[in-house]
């Protein structure tokens, strides 16, 4: 038998050789680093699949709050999702902060070319930011009939919280028990799948979102914590459900999949300047390794 020959080692061959999987965040950037396209491709990295964006707009934003926005020109943030799919590919995408109608037509317009979208190649995930947690607008009020009239009924996925829910369908969700209304009312907008975030019912015990198809309803229960450290948390949620989708996850899997990473997120959440501190996504490594 030949002997084998070893490779040298300036020329061995990294422990994973194939390319992971892609997710794309269409979204706003957050200076202080908690949350937007920051927090997205924070928890796209965290859980493994290789994240790219198309920046929408920069926010002026700390701990504290949001205090200026500059918009993205349209067919720049177009472009930025042309010059992606094209060369690299997006096996999933999200939203984020979406701003402007003009951006929202642009946006649709580019996923459309880019079979990006409900019945599409590519799982679009919508999530209907519309205001910061201390609650400065990140949507032009124009913006909010594009995105329910234009963007869901593209959407695989739309995950509004319940500020959203009543900015978009006027129901005041204030238990568990009114989330499967909320949900079928923003089934009836036209995403195949809905999911109601019920981090807003502060005298829940437990944080019991729900998944919604238009026929069933799947309860994903999870514990509530102690902290008012949750910057980022829908965005850090949303994300880890576009990653498992690019990998190939079911949507009650990629859900039950983004739950348990959100969870973990907010329990290890962190202090960080004077206002809300972060959702922490890197939970799995130490921050004090080297
Ligand atoms: N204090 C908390 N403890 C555990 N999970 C939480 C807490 N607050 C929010 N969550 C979870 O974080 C996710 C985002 O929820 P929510 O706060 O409603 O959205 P958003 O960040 O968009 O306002 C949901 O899964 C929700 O259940
Ligand atoms: C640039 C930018 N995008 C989104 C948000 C809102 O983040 P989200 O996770 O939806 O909400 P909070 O958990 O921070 O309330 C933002 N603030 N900035």
């Amino acid at each position: 038998m030949g002997r084998m020959h070893e490779t040298p080692g300036h020329l061995r061959r990294p422990a994973h050789d194939t390319a992971p999987p892609t997710a794309l965040t269409i979204a706003g950037s957050d200076s202080g680093g908690s949350a937007g396209m920051h927090a997205d491709l924070r928890a796209f990295f965290s859980c493994g699949v290789h994240g790219m964006t198309a920046v929408t707009a920069v926010t002026v934003q700390n701990t504290v709050g949001v205090t200026g926005l500059v918009e993205i020109p349209p067919e720049t943030v177009a472009a930025q999702i042309g010059a992606v799919a094209t060369d690299i590919g997006v096996d999933a995408a999200k939203t984020g902060v979406l701003s402007s109608a003009t951006t929202i037509e642009a946006v649709l317009a580019a996923c459309d070319e880019h079979g990006i979208g409900r019945g599409r190649r590519t799982p679009f995930v919508v999530d209907p930011v519309a205001a910061s947690r201390s609650g400065e607008p990140l949507l032009r009020p124009d913006a909010l009939d594009a995105l329910r009239d234009e963007a869901f009924p593209r959407a695989t996925l739309v995950t509004p919280n319940l500020d959203e829910v009543r900015l978009l369908t006027g129901i005041d969700a204030r238990s568990r028990d009114d989330l499967l209304d909320a949900a079928k009312a923003v089934h009836d907008f036209g995403p195949d799948w809905v999911l109601i975030k019920s981090g807003h019912l502060l005298d829940d015990p437990k944080c019991v979102d729900l998944l919604f198809d238009g026929t069933d309803a799947i309860q994903l229960p999870g514990p509530r914590y102690s902290t008012v450290h949750t910057h980022g948390a829908g965005d850090v949620f949303a994300s880890a459900i576009t990653a498992a989708l690019a990998k190939g996850a079911s949507m009650p899997d990629a859900v039950a999949a983004g739950k348990r990473f959100v969870t973990r997120s907010v329990e290890h959440a962190y202090p960080l300047g004077a206002g809300v501190g972060p959702v922490s996504t890197f939970w799995r490594v130490s921050p004090r390794s080297l």
